[in-house]
């Protein structure tokens, strides 16, 4: 997929660091590098990028184990976001972002105030597998939040993030809107792409939604 998309309603800007030679680059291009987004990124890069694949990564499983005060969730009711939690036997379908040229330090300023500065995530190293040549795996940057970042929520059981992601919204948004723009992108995936985690959240989700919504009498339509 070739597009161009430029960053819109970046957060406030902060002191970010210039980004440094440690993040992976293509190979020979020493102005190129792939980025992975697993979460809103992958519906919501918000970024100029020159290329962007679908496709997954081994090794980690996607959690909504995030605790996000900013963009879907507030000091008082934090929402829940999703991170990669290292899984020997796991699989993490997102979308792969390659910038080049004045996009790589563009990309990394945004997503450092975006994701480390206002999400609490770490960059990381991951391999990618790009859907339609998984025999050509690239390296790329993704964004983890580690049990050591303080807005970490860890491990709940599905019925309650989906109770916690009905009630919390945000600056970018309702926590359920980024609930089921990931589901939609997995739908798009294909049948071989499963996250049972977020599939068991959907269907919690929809379990309990009745009880969201007010009555047609509550509403007073009748
Ligand atoms: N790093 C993951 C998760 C990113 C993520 O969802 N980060 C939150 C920060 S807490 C975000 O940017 N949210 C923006 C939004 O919800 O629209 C990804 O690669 O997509």
């Amino acid at each position: 997929m070739k597009q161009e998309s430029a960053a819109s309603n970046t957060p406030p800007a902060s002191q970010s660091p210039t980004p440094s030679a440690q993040f992976p680059r293509n190979d020979g291009d020493p102005q190129a590098l792939w980025i992975f987004g697993y979460g809103s990124l992958v519906w919501r890069p918000d970024f100029a990028y020159s290329d962007s694949l679908v496709g997954f990564v081994r090794g980690y499983s996607r959690r909504f184990w995030q605790g996000d005060t900013f963009h879907r969730g507030s000091d008082k009711m934090p929402g829940r976001v999703v991170t990669l939690l290292e899984d020997h036997e796991g699989c993490t379908w997102g979308v792969a972002y390659q910038v080049q040229g004045e996009q790589v330090s563009e990309a990394l300023k945004y997503l450092n105030v975006r994701e480390a500065v206002l999400g609490g995530y770490d960059t990381k190293e991951v391999t990618f597998y790009p859907q339609d040549a998984p025999d050509q795996p690239l390296k790329a940057l993704a964004y983890v939040a580690t049990p050591q970042n303080p807005g970490y929520l860890g491990p709940a059981p599905e019925e309650a993030i989906a109770t916690q992601i009905l009630a919390c919204r945000g600056f970018s948004g309702h926590n359920l809107e980024y609930l089921l723009r990931l589901a939609d992108f997995m739908q798009l995936c294909g049948p071989q792409a499963q996250d049972e985690h977020l599939a068991a959240i959907v269907d919690a989700v929809g379990t309990m939604l009745p009880c969201f919504c007010p009555t047609e009498q509550a509403l007073a339509l009748v």
